[in-house]
């Protein structure tokens, strides 16, 4: 594989560069050092500031003219091309600074890089993030908190229920139930939500979600009876699916690309945030008379706000695109990209609309199971689906959410009293390294942090396992204790590592699975992620019902070793399937996935491009480069 070429990029002995300008996004700057293409290169340079500017720097290659323009044409869309803009711009900055500048890379063909879906391309300059961005990510990551906070108070609540459904205590079993049924419900509504998302909008259906978070509190808070309480959980979690699938796709539509994949891990920021809101709650209304109800209740709060703010707020330019309002996307994407000219958001719809068409269909059914053949027989889509799914799965057959939902229950099993607040420090961990991800995805790469995450939870796992042996839980029926009563130094090491557990997860698996959209391209994304979305909450339902049924058959030292298991082969797994992505673009990603999964490849290009962003980062810096102006050639 690493004989390959990537197509769009140029052989090995020429300098590619990719960088983030210091006020824009990503770009590719294609440079040639042959000195007759440098002279014909500076003879031209007044073309370009004709007006002409693209095919002036295009002819401008000289002998490389026939390349450039097969590059130009790569990618099917349109360029940006700064030619005598760049040599004015280093002209006064200095001439040994321009001559350095122009002997080491020459000439620069400043060429979009497409990104993770493909929609980016015209767009480049001068779009800070605006504060229509920022408010639209804001409000849909609400569903993000929403799906935090309501799988996260369940475990505060399933212990301060006590007698006040059927006026009995909870059984092991009807917990399990309870918190299943919330992941039941995520699991059917993420089968239909990438569907759904495309056929009504991502907006209806997020204000759907919304919905069924309002009817399925409201169900719980006035819950006397465990049936109703499962069913409100129940439908809870129909809000939670569509949410946990249509927020990170809304936000990835509408934001701009050099800060997409920082902004998805904003989502799960907000998830685990949310989590931890509901454990502080969790913990301080533990000892109220009915203080489930009210930390039930309290939901309803960013439920009503998100929804109120949607009737206010648009869909994504995608779905206007999709749906034929080029109005409404032409409207949204001026908001979004304030100051960018007309024909520039023109052409960003005509790309909108070029990609959309692209699997054919006779009507809308006939298009989804096309795509669904697609996937599964296009081999690097069905790779792509196998890492993200793969993913998913890991991040929940791991254990993770058991912890989280039975955390209260284990830690009072171990000898805590107010097991809530230790909750809170495990959870507390999750958001920090949750933080921590987002400083470092994109420097350290993805597939080194779950290569560094997925060991670290293996031996955390194996060291619980082992405490739990020596601490001696027996179950009584449904009800576990404690050979010795009162806290022990094994009890200690449980929580120390459970804690452990918690970094090492969030520091990868936690996280990395929600950048799923980055592995398909956007004509298979919906369905692509809705199967990995599906694949998460599997996961999670298959663990939430059956881990205290484990405790139970197999003790918690065999369930906790189980996890280490599967921890550790899935170690093998991202070791031998999962390529380094970071830094790559959506053609690279498709392109890694073609023949296999080529790791090392990946790995290569992925350094490669980081390099070129350093290099290019440091030069932009030192000779102030700012472009005065952009020329889009077709
Ligand atoms: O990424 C999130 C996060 O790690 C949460 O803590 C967990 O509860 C979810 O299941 C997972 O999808």
């Amino acid at each position: 594989m690493s004989r390959n070429r990537i197509p769009m990029f140029r052989d090995e002995d020429e300098l590619e560069t990719s960088a983030a300008l210091q006020n824009g996004e990503r770009f590719d700057l294609d440079t040639i050092s042959d000195s007759q293409s440098l002279h014909n290169r500076h003879s031209s340079a007044g073309a370009g500031a004709n007006g002409a500017g693209g095919s002036g720097s295009a002819e401008s290659l000289g002998g490389n003219s026939q390349d450039s323009d097969d590059k130009l044409k790569l990618d099917g869309m349109h360029q940006h091309v700064f030619s005598h803009e760049l040599d004015d711009e280093l002209h006064n900055s200095g001439s040994n600074d321009y001559k350095e500048f122009l002997e080491n890379n020459d000439r620069i063909r400043i060429k979009p890089v497409n990104d993770e879906d493909d929609t980016s391309v015209i767009i480049n300059f001068n779009q800070g993030i605006s504060p229509f961005i920022v408010i639209l990510t804001f409000v849909a990551s609400i569903s993000g908190f929403l799906f935090g906070y309501d799988t996260g108070y369940i475990s505060s609540a399933l212990i301060s229920i006590g007698n006040d459904l059927d006026n009995r205590p909870l059984t092991y079993g009807d917990k399990e139930f309870i918190t299943a049924a919330t992941s039941l419900g995520a699991l059917i509504s993420s089968i239909f939500a990438g569907t759904a998302a495309d056929v009504f909008g991502r907006k209806p259906c997020l204000m759907f979600s919304n919905l069924m978070f309002v009817v399925g509190a409201i169900v719980q808070i006035t819950a006397h009876k465990f049936w109703q309480m499962t069913a409100g959980r129940l439908v809870m979690g129909f809000g939670v699916g569509i949410g946990s699938l249509i927020a990170p796709l809304y936000i990835g539509e509408i934001a701009p690309r050099k800060i997409r994949g920082r902004l998805t891990v904003i989502n799960s920021l907000w998830l685990t945030g949310g989590q931890l809101i509901a454990y502080g709650c969790g913990a301080g209304l533990t000892k109220v008379n009915n203080g489930w109800r009210i930390l039930v209740g309290l939901s309803l709060i960013p439920t009503v706000v998100q929804f109120t703010c949607f009737l206010f707020l648009p869909d994504t330019p995608r779905y206007y695109v999709m749906k034929g309002d080029y109005d409404m996307a032409n409207k949204v994407l001026h908001r979004s990209y304030t100051g960018t000219a007309d024909d520039v958001i023109n052409l960003k719809i005509e790309e909108l609309k070029e990609l959309n068409t692209s699997i054919p269909g006779k009507n809308r059914m006939h298009v989804i199971w096309n795509t669904i053949k697609i996937l599964h027989t296009e081999p690097s889509h069905f790779r792509a689906l196998i890492i993200a799914c793969g993913l998913q799965g890991i991040q929940q057959f791991t254990g993770w959410n058991s912890l989280l939902y039975f955390s209260g229950t284990i830690f009072e099993t171990v000898g805590f009293s107010n097991s809530s607040a230790v909750s809170i420090i495990v959870s507390g961990t999750n958001f920090i390294f949750t933080l921590v991800t987002f400083f470092c995805i994109d420097k350290i790469g993805r597939r080194k942090i779950l290569l560094i995450g997925l060991p670290g939870m293996t031996a955390a796992l194996v060291v619980c396992s082992i405490a739990f042996h020596f601490i001696g839980i027996k179950f009584d029926g449904n009800d576990a204790y404690v050979e010795h009563s009162g806290f022990s130094g094994w009890g200690i090491v449980i929580i120390v590592f459970i804690i452990v557990f918690a970094a090492f997860y969030a520091l990868g698996i936690g996280t990395v699975p929600w950048q799923q959209s980055e592995l398909f391209p956007q004509n298979v994304r919906g369905i692509g992620t809705s199967y990995a979305t599906a694949t998460n909450w599997t996961g999670s339902l298959v663990i939430a019902s059956s881990f205290l049924t484990m405790l139970q058959n197999i003790t918690p030292t065999g369930t906790f070793a189980f996890f280490a298991g599967l921890s550790a082969i899935s170690t093998v797994f991202i070791y031998l399937c999962y390529p380094e992505l970071s830094g790559l673009e959506l053609e690279e990603v498709q392109y890694i996935l073609k023949d296999g999964f080529n790791i090392k490849a990946s790995e290569e290009l992925a350094k490669k491009r980081k390099q070129q962003a350093d290099n290019v980062d440091q030069k932009l810096h030192t000779l102030k480069f700012e472009p005065t102006q952009e020329i889009i050639e077709e």
